[in-house]
């Protein structure tokens, strides 16, 4: 059974809501990319970072080992984890903003999920929720180009296991239409 299990998405689609309430559902615990410690610090490190793009995709890759380590642990202890984004991400978005690095040889020495699935949603309605966050991030920006949605959307659709549309789904659907997807049994069941 499917016990490390990622989720993947563009911005304003319902991820993060989506982990919160599988890994509930679940009885397990949900994590996310790059992690509750590194958020806060996130403005400043991309600052520092600067315009180095593989640099960028090498932070992810360098949280993506950590956390994944971290989160295939306690699903070969028999936990349930549901991680908001995960290398896909990481891989898709570094190609969107141009890096042309071999990812591809790096993946057998990372940390692998049991199943990843993406979610996808209308675009009208993924742009009416991400209008209706108030101050867009630049990522939610470049998520609006058509070109720049394109290729993280190639790369995440060729990466993902499954794909679970929740356009027309409240939250509570959307969890149901996930866990119908992957076939994971609610706590308690
Ligand atoms: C996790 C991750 C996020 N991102 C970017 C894409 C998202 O639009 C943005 C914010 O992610 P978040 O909404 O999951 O916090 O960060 C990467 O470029 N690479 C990554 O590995």
């Amino acid at each position: 059974m499917a016990r490390f299990i990622v989720i993947e998405s563009l911005d304003g689609v319902g991820k993060t809501t989506l982990v919160r309430n599988l890994a509930a559902a679940l009885g397990g615990i949900a994590m996310s990319m790059p992690g509750p410690a590194i958020k806060p610090l996130r403005e400043q490190i991309h600052t520092v970072l600067g315009d180095a793009r593989i640099a960028h995709a090498l932070f992810y890759l360098a949280i993506a080992a950590a956390e994944g380590a971290k989160a295939r642990a306690a699903a070969d202890a028999g936990q349930s984890v549901v991680m908001d984004r995960f290398l896909a991400s990481t891989i898709a978005y570094a190609r969107a903003r141009g890096v042309d690095a071999d990812f591809d040889a790096l993946l057998p020495a990372l940390p692998r999920p049991d199943v990843s699935v993406l979610l996808t949603l209308d675009e009208d309605e993924r742009v009416r929720r991400l209008g209706a966050r108030g101050e867009m991030s630049v990522a939610d920006i470049q998520s609006l180009d058509p070109v720049f949605r394109g290729v993280v959307m190639a790369e995440l659709g060729a990466r993902c296991d499954l794909q679970v549309d929740v356009t027309g789904a409240d939250e509570n659907e959307a969890v149901r239409r996930v866990i119908k997807a992957v076939g994971c049994l609610p706590a308690g069941l």
